[in-house]
């Protein structure tokens, strides 16, 4: 579970980028954050990752205080955490398994065991047969898709995706939020920033719209 209290942040510069946030997202809940460029759902999902810390008002996630969790437990923290970004951040000179094993090796992870995982996670993005390829030789679809596999490669509770299907046509973007349905039934908290309205209107999930840093409307249960 993910709680907001009352969450402020402030930039340095002084802009109020999110402003008494209160909201509770539920273990098994998939959630959209939507809201005009600069509304603040960056914001929001740094403040989970603890990439930034609040200015006033408090965070918990899994019923721990975020502000309790200092600078080295962030790593911990942030392995119960997958992130997918639209550009998809992928390592273009190392084919699909290295850039999937990636996490794992960062972790600590035994050779073997970082196989088995990365070819689970492939085979559940459908892009098994792909683990040799170049990320340069797929389609847009296919490297998102890798990212995806990517951020779900350590088993995280929750999973963060920052406009996933920015860069999409329709119909793979529909592909992508099926992939996310898909980790939310096994249990995968999900939350899916996006400005694509006619998308995730469609989709019958939760949505979370901030303006200006204020939640107008999901707010609550
Ligand atoms: N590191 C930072 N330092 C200062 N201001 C920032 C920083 N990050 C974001 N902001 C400002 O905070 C506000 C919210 O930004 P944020 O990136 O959270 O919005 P967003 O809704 O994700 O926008 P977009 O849809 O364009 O990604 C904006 O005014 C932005 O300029």
């Amino acid at each position: 579970m993910i709680e907001f209290e009352r969450v402020s942040k402030r930039y340095a510069e002084g802009h109020d980028a999110l402003r008494e946030v209160s909201v509770t997202i539920e273990k098994d809940d998939m959630v959209f954050l939507t809201g005009h460029s600069g509304a603040g759902k960056s914001t929001l999902m740094r403040l989970i990752m603890l990439m930034e810390r609040p200015t006033r008002g408090r965070v918990s996630v899994d019923g721990v205080d975020l502000s309790r969790v200092g600078r080295a437990r962030i790593p911990a923290h942030r392995r119960n955490i997958g992130v997918v970004f639209q550009n998809h951040q992928l390592l273009f000179d190392r084919p699909v398994f290295d850039n999937v094993a990636l996490p794992l090796l960062i972790a600590g992870y035994d050779h073997r065991e970082v196989g088995r995982r990365v070819r689970a996670s492939l085979d559940k993005v459908g892009l098994l047969s792909k683990e040799r390829a170049m990320p340069i030789t797929l389609s847009g679809g296919e490297q998102q898709r890798v990212g995806i596999a990517r951020a779900v490669v350590g088993r995280p509770k929750i999973l963060l995706a920052d406009e996933p299907t920015g860069n999409l046509d329709p119909a793979l973007s529909a592909e992508i939020m099926a992939l996310f349905e898909a980790f939310n039934q096994v249990g995968v908290t999900v939350l899916i920033a996006s400005h694509d309205l006619a998308l995730i209107s469609r989709l019958h999930h939760r949505i979370l719209t901030l303006r200006e840093g204020q939640l107008v409307g999901g707010e609550g249960h």
